[in-house]
C-alpha cells in the first residue's frame, strides 16, 4: 500500500517531471523540432542550424525528449518516435502542434488556477480575453482545427445524412472544418456558421481554399441571441455546450428545436459529466473553472433539455478513445 498519492516516489517528482515534460514538448513544438525531423534523422548540429537554436540547447532538449520516448537516438542522430511522427508533424495522421502552441498560452493561466478556485470562476473569461488579444483567439481556433481533423472522420461515419437534408447550422463552428467536411461529402448541403468574431479570423481563407465561400456562410455573433436562419435540417453543437451554463443550454436547445425542419437532427459533441469523473474529465472541469467559469454537464441534463424542447429520440455514442468525448444525436 502506498503511503502517499505519489507512492514510493520522492513527492516533488510527481510535480516536477510532468512540468518539465510539458515544457519540453511545448518548446519542441514552438521551435519546430518535431517538424524538422519529419523527413528523417538529423544531428544536433543540423537541427541547431535549421531551427536557429544553440547546439547546447537543442542537445539538452533532444536528450530529455529521448528519455520520455518522444525522440529516438542512434549515435549522433535523432529521429521522431512513431507516435511523435504521427501526432506532431505534418506527415502524420493529425498534427497537434497547434495544441502545443495553445498549451503555451494556457500555461500561465494554470499557474494562476488557485485564484480562480478562490473566486469560484474566472476574473476574465477566455472569450473576453480574446477580444483584447485577437492572437489568443487564433491560437485557440487552430488547436480546435487540429482536434476537428481528428474527430472529423468519426463524425462523417457516425452522422449519415439523407439527400433531403440540405441545410446545416454549425453553432460555434469556428475554423469551419466540420462544415467543410460535410459540404464536401454531401453536394446538396449548404451551411451557416455562428461563432464569436475571435474564432472566425482564419475561416474565410480556409473556406476560399476549399472553394466553399458560396456554400458556407459566416455569421458572427453569440449562440445565445443570434438570429440564425430558420428551416434547418441538421444542427451541429460541437464542443460548445461546456462553455454555457445549464440555463443557457436549455434556451439554446429550445431555439435549435424551433429552427429545425420535421425529420431534423441535432448533433451534440461533448464531454459528459459521468460519475465518478475520469482524471481527464476532472482536469477539464478545473480548466473550465479558470477559462470560462462553466462546466461539463451530465447526460441526464442533456436528455432533460432535449425532451423539454421536443426532441423525440436521443442516442449516445461514446467515441474511441474515450478522451475524444461523446456524441448525442437528437432527432425531432
Ligand atoms: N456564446 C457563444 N456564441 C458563439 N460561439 C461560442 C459561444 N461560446 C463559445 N463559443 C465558441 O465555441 C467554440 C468552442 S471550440 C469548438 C469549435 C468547433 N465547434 C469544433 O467542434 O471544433 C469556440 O469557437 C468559441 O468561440
Amino acid at each position: 500500500m502506498s503511503s502517499s498519492a505519489t507512492g514510493n516516489n520522492l513527492p516533488m517528482i510527481d510535480v516536477y517531471l510532468p512540468m518539465m515534460k510539458s515544457a519540453a514538448i511545448i518548446s519542441a513544438g514552438q521551435l519546430g523540432l518535431f517538424e524538422a525531423l519529419a523527413d528523417g534523422p538529423l544531428s544536433t548540429d543540423d537541427l541547431a542550424g535549421r531551427l536557429a537554436v544553440s547546439v547546447r540547447g537543442v542537445a539538452t532538449l533532444a536528450d530529455f525528449l529521448v528519455s520520455i520516448d518522444y525522440l529516438e537516438r542512434d549515435g549522433a542522430s535523432y529521429s521522431n518516435s512513431a507516435s511523435t511522427q504521427r501526432w506532431f508533424t505534418s506527415r502524420g495522421a493529425v498534427d497537434y502542434t497547434p495544441g502545443l502552441l495553445w498549451t503555451a498560452e494556457a500555461w500561465p493561466m494554470m499557474g494562476d488556477l488557485g485564484s480562480a478556485l478562490r473566486r469560484g470562476g474566472p476574473q476574465t473569461t477566455l472569450w473576453e480575453a480574446m477580444q483584447s488579444r485577437p492572437q489568443l483567439g487564433q491560437t485557440f481556433a487552430a488547436y480546435m482545427a487540429a482536434f476537428a481533423c481528428d474527430l472529423g472522420p468519426d463524425l462523417l461515419r457516425l452522422v449519415p445524412l439523407r439527400p433531403d437534408q440540405q441545410r446545416l447550422l454549425d453553432l460555434g463552428g469556428s475554423h469551419g472544418l466540420h462544415s467543410i467536411r460535410f459540404c464536401e461529402h454531401y453536394p446538396q448541403l449548404r451551411a451557416q456558421i455562428v461563432d464569436f468574431p475571435s474564432a472566425l479570423a482564419d475561416t474565410p481563407a480556409r473556406l476560399a481554399a476549399h472553394g466553399l465561400s458560396e456554400r458556407i456562410a459566416l455569421t458572427p455573433g453569440s449562440v445565445l441571441d443570434h438570429q440564425w436562419a430558420p428551416a434547418q435540417d441538421v444542427v451541429f453543437y460541437l464542443s460548445v455546450a461546456h462553455n454555457q451554463t445549464a440555463d443557457d443550454n436549455r434556451r439554446v436547445i429550445r431555439r435549435i428545436r424551433d429552427s429545425l425542419n420535421p425529420g431534423g437532427l441535432l448533433v451534440i459533441h461533448e464531454y459528459l459529466d459521468d460519475q465518478p469523473p475520469s482524471p481527464y474529465l476532472a482536469a477539464f472541469k478545473l480548466t473550465l473553472m479558470y477559462e470560462t467559469g462553466t462546466s461539463i454537464h451530465r447526460e441526464a441534463d442533456y436528455r432533460a433539455w432535449l425532451a423539454e424542447a421536443g426532441f423525440s429520440e436521443v442516442k449516445r455514442i461514446d467515441l474511441d478513445p474515450l478522451e475524444k468525448g461523446a456524441l448525442l444525436l437528437a432527432s425531432v
